[in-house]
């Protein structure tokens, strides 16, 4: 009897030995005695034994805290269930092989190979769940005006291969608690990143406080980012006030301008940093600190360090990760669409139909230098979109610094130099200007395929073939 199970289990496996070893699961099989069957090669690879080494061997003997000897006993599947393994924390799925209604052995995966890695498919998942709801949302509330309170990943506009490397190092280290430092030119979208890393985070339930330290009065600072006791100084409110580091509890603390942080604060915030605990003015008792933080800065702090005017233990401190921010100058190619994006937001918020740019206008737009980077782009898109009329904005709508740039350009005609300055071969060049152009008319003609082909003298199918080496969808 025992022997014909076991034949059945050999038959039911060798079909699929090479695809289990080929898997990124870890699979072992045990037969009806809880002795290794077979076990795939990134499994043994991870157990430090060779597959067939452990053949036929007690899993108990070989697999750390495994139950798969308790699942050939009870036939009943376990899923999900924590097991440590080698000091790793996994979460493992095993089932009972059953045919005709007899226990042949076992089979059991790991699935997520420690907690780490459980986290950032967590993050993954909601990335993804974002997507789903913004898309969702957007369909629901095309009418709706916009708070702009919160951000996730998806308000986040660019295409651009460095905008998606961005996307995707965000929500590696969003699940994590480690502290993250954003640097860009102003208006590069920092607090926007900010915002979607909190998003992304364990913490999303939990507050997310900012502080802009550059507009709080020196004097104030202390009491506003550590809070005060009543009586702590003349004027204390009654009962005293919690301070940011406080409010943001179990949350994000985000130190927006952390470059412009006074020296004697600076002090203060590495001690509360390396204590992990926080105190009020006038207070007595420490509270432990909970809290991720996130910094931001526009100036560069390793200046700031040479000149004295910035602390290189707390640099340290706050940089563990940092994530550059480009401005828009070097991403050209998300300007169309960030200018779409932002026509769209004003049409939903005043129910008025959003005009197209001009071929000019756009051309002009691709050819400046936004020293104000996506702010100075947003309010420039406001500005045109309530002086237009008849659904266009011409060049002449543009501030004169913008429409300067577009006076030598005629209709239609575009500029090789909008390619990006490292753009370095011909070929390259002409990609980018392509890819410029087609952006353009597709604004122009609302996204209108057909028209877009007609004006562009080309096939939809062409079309449909540039569109898709471009990978504008
Ligand atoms: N990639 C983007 N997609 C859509 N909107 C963006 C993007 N980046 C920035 N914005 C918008 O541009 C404006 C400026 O962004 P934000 O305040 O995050 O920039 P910042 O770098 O923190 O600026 P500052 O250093 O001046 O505080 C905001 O209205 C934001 O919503």
């Amino acid at each position: 009897m025992p022997l014909k199970k076991l034949e059945k289990l050999t038959q039911a496996a060798n079909t699929y030995k090479t695809i289990l070893n080929a898997m990124e699961e870890w699979v072992v099989i045990v037969d009806h005695q809880a002795k290794i069957f077979f076990i795939n090669r990134p499994y043994a690879r991870f157990l430090g034994v060779k597959a067939e080494d452990v053949m036929g061997k007690k899993v108990t003997d070989v697999i750390e805290n495994t139950r798969m000897h308790i699942t050939v006993q009870t036939g009943q599947a376990e899923r999900l269930s924590f097991q440590k393994i080698l000091g790793s924390n996994m979460i493992a799925n095993r089932f009972p092989i059953i045919e005709q209604g007899e226990v042949i052995g076992a089979v059991g995966t790991v699935i997520f190979h420690d907690t780490h890695e459980w986290k950032q498919i967590n993050s993954h998942i909601k990335a993804l769940l974002a997507e789903h709801d913004f898309h969702r949302q957007k369909s629901l509330t095309a009418d709706k005006v916009e708070t702009g309170a919160n951000f996730h990943l998806n308000d986040i506009i660019g295409d651009s291969q460095v905008m998606k490397s961005l996307s995707s190092k965000v929500t590696q280290v969003a699940s994590g608690d480690v502290t993250v430092l954003i640097r860009g030119e102003s208006g590069t979208g920092k607090e926007l990143y900010a915002h979607a890393i909190h998003q992304l985070s364990d913490r999303a339930e939990f507050p997310f406080i900012k502080v802009n330290c550059a507009a709080i009065p020196e004097n104030l600072l202390e009491s506003e980012l550590f809070g005060y006791e009543e009586g702590a100084f003349t004027g204390a409110k009654k009962g005293g006030k919690a301070g940011k580091f406080q409010l943001a509890n179990g949350g994000t603390l985000f130190l927006d301008e952390i470059g412009d942080l006074p020296l004697l604060m600076q002090a203060k915030l590495l001690r509360v940093l390396q204590d992990r605990e926080v105190e009020s003015v006038g207070g007595t008792r420490s509270t432990p600190l909970n809290i991720r933080l996130i910094t931001a800065t526009h100036r560069p702090l390793e200046s700031l360090i040479e000149s004295g005017d910035f602390r290189e233990d707390l640099y340290y401190r706050i940089n563990v990760v940092a994530i550059d921010l480009p401005p828009l100058r070097e991403r050209r190619d998300d300007i169309a669409k960030l200018a779409d994006f932002f026509l769209q937001k004003l049409s939903r918020r005043t129910g008025r139909r959003a005009p197209k740019l001009t071929v000019q206008a756009l051309t002009a737009m691709l050819a400046y230098n936004w020293p104000g980077n996506i702010r100075e782009l947003e309010n420039v898109m406001e500005a045109a979109f309530y002086t237009s009329h008849d659904r266009k904005i011409p060049l002449s709508l543009l501030p004169p610094q913008l429409a300067q740039n577009g006076t030598s350009i005629q209709e239609n005609a575009i500029q090789p130099n909008l390619a990006q300055p490292n753009a370095s071969s011909l070929k390259e060049q002409l990609n980018q200007v392509e890819r410029n152009i087609i952006k353009t008319v597709l604004i122009e003609c609302g996204d209108n395929r057909t028209k877009v082909a007609k004006q562009l003298g080309i096939s939809k199918s062409t079309l449909y073939e540039k569109l898709d080496k471009h990978g504008i969808s």
